[in-house]
């Protein structure tokens, strides 16, 4: 897909103003690069929650992104026999949707482990081994990101096991790390995402609003820049778009960083709009990778100079968190009755003010 981007002058010159963070250095024996990362890192995550990730290493998305189209042009029937259990149990894994083409609409492939292994449509099978290793690269960015918040919120070393302590460092480099390990169980996923074009009159009845404002319940998401300009990021009371760089990930932190780091990392409200003048028209695709702690972690304080140690703790595992939000949401699109879904709607609200008010939103409605 070649688009020609052909932004209004005022979109332009309104681009959400987003760090950029280099990771060329940040393998190897590099800690003074490292640190300096980190230090981009922690303006970026301790503002405004998003950023934008070059050097990352990843291969070229292009064969991931010729799936969604694939994916998601399969007949209504076959979408609906994937169709994610996520409203009844919190599995986020399969296909998220209406069926009918004419509504945003996903396929999420989750963790290689038994407890996601599923029965995928045939093109999701075709490449299944590529879709493999492109998740397993973007866990290993993932993790390169973590270590670089360890730093940035100087962990002390003293809080490393002994066998992960990093000669030399002040910091526990590994323990943010260490809490989304590959083979454990969390709801980490790749996700295959269409918008379908929309016309301007169908976009106006909701304020040209496709996704509404929310944050990510996980821990960091990674977008590979869809070329599409359409994602709005919350900066202080603005939305402002966000501009596409090529090659590079546009991150945010999530819900999980927010509660262990009490509210130190922000998971910061974005939403989806009809993308902006000549674009408005166009069908739009994204692929991204959604990083979430293993289930069984406390929403608990990390120790860290910069977090207040009784601010984290909510009584919950980040993927207890994480599967009351999934349902929340996906009840949303399977309810049947409007009482059903004032009901749907009132839980998500809820949950989603939780982090809204920790930063001192009252309510996403209000903005
Ligand atoms: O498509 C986008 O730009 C953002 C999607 C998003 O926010 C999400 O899926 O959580
Ligand atoms: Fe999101």
């Amino acid at each position: 897909m070649t688009v020609d981007v052909d932004f209004n002058a005022e979109v332009a010159e309104n681009w959400a103003p987003l760090v950029t963070v280099d990771l060329r250095y940040v393998e190897g024996d590099f800690e003074q690069k490292r640190f300096d990362i980190a230090k981009d890192l922690k303006e970026a995550c301790f503002g405004a929650g998003f950023f934008i990730l070059v050097n990352h290493g990843i291969d070229d998305p292009s064969l991931m992104y010729s799936i969604v189209p694939k994916v998601l042009s399969l007949s209504k029937d076959e979408k609906l026999s994937f169709k994610s259990t996520a409203s009844v149990d919190g599995d986020y894994t399969g296909y998220v949707g209406d069926g009918s083409g004419n509504n945003v609409e996903y396929y999420n492939v989750g963790k290689f482990i038994p407890q996601f292994q599923k029965p995928h449509p045939e093109v999701i099978k075709q490449h299944y081994d590529e879709i493999k290793a492109f998740s397993h690269e973007c866990h290993r960015v993932a993790l390169q990101v973590k270590r670089l918040l360890a730093i940035a919120l100087e962990i002390p070393a003293s809080a490393s096991h002994s066998s992960r302590r990093v000669p030399g460092s002040p910091f526990a480099e590994h323990y943010i790390e260490d809490l989304h390990r590959l083979e454990d169980v969390s709801g980490d996923h790749l996700r295959f995402m269409r918008y379908p074009a929309v016309s301007a009159e169908v976009d106006a009845q909701r304020n040209n609003i496709r996704v509404p404002a929310h944050t990510d319940y996980g821990s960091l998401t990674m977008m590979f820049n869809p070329r599409v300009v359409a994602l709005q990021v919350l900066t202080s009371t603005h939305w402002r778009f966000v501009k596409p760089t090529p090659g590079a990930l546009i991150c945010n932190i999530g819900d999980t960083l927010q509660f262990i780091t009490g509210n130190v990392l922000k998971s910061t409200q974005h939403r989806v709009m009809r993308p902006p003048g000549d674009l408005g028209g166009l069908e739009r695709h994204n692929l991204i990778y959604f990083s979430r702690a293993t289930d069984t972690v406390r929403l608990g304080a990390v120790p860290s100079p910069f977090v207040d140690e009784t601010a984290g703790e909510v009584g919950l595992t980040a993927g207890e968190w994480v599967a009351k939000r999934v349902q929340a949401t996906t009840k949303r699109i399977d309810t049947r009755t409007d009482e059903d879904r004032r009901k749907a709607e009132a839980e998500y609200d809820q949950l989603q003010r939780v982090i809204n008010e920790k930063q001192g939103y009252a309510a996403t409605s209000q903005l």
